[in-house]
């Protein structure tokens, strides 16, 4: 069977233009500052969550986690050794989070996937990888009928963590260490609409100490049916 090819993604107006309406409303936003990158378009906003709320996901990601997963097959087994967690986008905790998040990008809260938590021990990490959808892997035909492509990611950290575990974009230069309560914002695609490769980013191993996160990925269509 010959070699599966991966298509480095088509230009869209339609991620266009999520990309520039988000964009413009991140800028116009005191509270939030551009990461001085030219590579992608990475904002950060310092105190999104309160210390009650970070308190909060953090218990329920302890609740609920288990071993996080994949899209893509990969032989190496350590490439993403985190614990995950499904965060109920309908429980009272969750929603008006979600919905803070989805204004401060001025997209849908419908666009965005299920709020992932995220909890990495000591060694445990999220090896390089693009938050955006491969157009020439098995599993694209079944993200396009939900959804298409993942354009903005929002990833807020719950907790400090002793050493390590920061996010490394290794093309865009950018390492940011984890600080409670931030918020990192980027644009998985470039101003064009293309899929961004230079978003490459890895969550680095934690050396010590514990590292909580959210994450929200938010799709070019509604992903949330009906
Ligand atoms: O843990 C991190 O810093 C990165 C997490 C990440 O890349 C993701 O959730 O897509
Ligand atoms: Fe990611």
């Amino acid at each position: 069977m010959a070699t599966q090819v991966k298509k480095p993604g088509t230009l869209s107006a339609v991620r266009q233009a999520i990309g520039s309406a988000t964009a413009a409303t991140l800028e116009a936003n005191p509270a939030i500052k551009r990461l001085a990158t030219d590579a992608a378009q990475v904002y950060f906003h310092r105190d999104f969550l309160t210390n009650a709320e970070c308190a909060t996901l953090i218990a329920m990601i302890d609740e609920g986690r288990r071993p996080s997963t994949l899209l893509s097959r990969t032989e190496d087994r350590n490439f993403r050794t985190s614990d995950s967690c499904d965060m109920d986008r309908y429980s009272s905790v969750i929603q008006p989070i979600d919905e803070r998040v989805a204004a401060l990008l001025g997209i849908q809260p419908e666009h965005g996937e299920t709020m992932q938590g995220q909890r990495y021990a000591p060694g445990q990490q999220f090896r390089a990888h693009h938050d955006y959808f491969h157009e020439g892997e098995h599993y694209w035909p079944k993200m396009q009928q939900a959804g298409g492509q993942r354009t903005w990611t929002a990833m807020c950290y719950l907790n400090e963590v002793e050493e390590g575990g920061a996010t490394w974009f290794p093309q865009g230069g950018i390492r940011v260490p984890p600080r409670k309560r931030m918020l990192l914002i980027w644009n998985n695609m470039n101003p064009d609409g293309s899929p961004n490769e230079q978003t490459l980013h890895e969550g680095m191993a934690v050396v010590r100490g514990t590292k909580y996160i959210f994450t929200k990925w938010f799709r070019e269509q509604p992903w949330l049916q009906g």
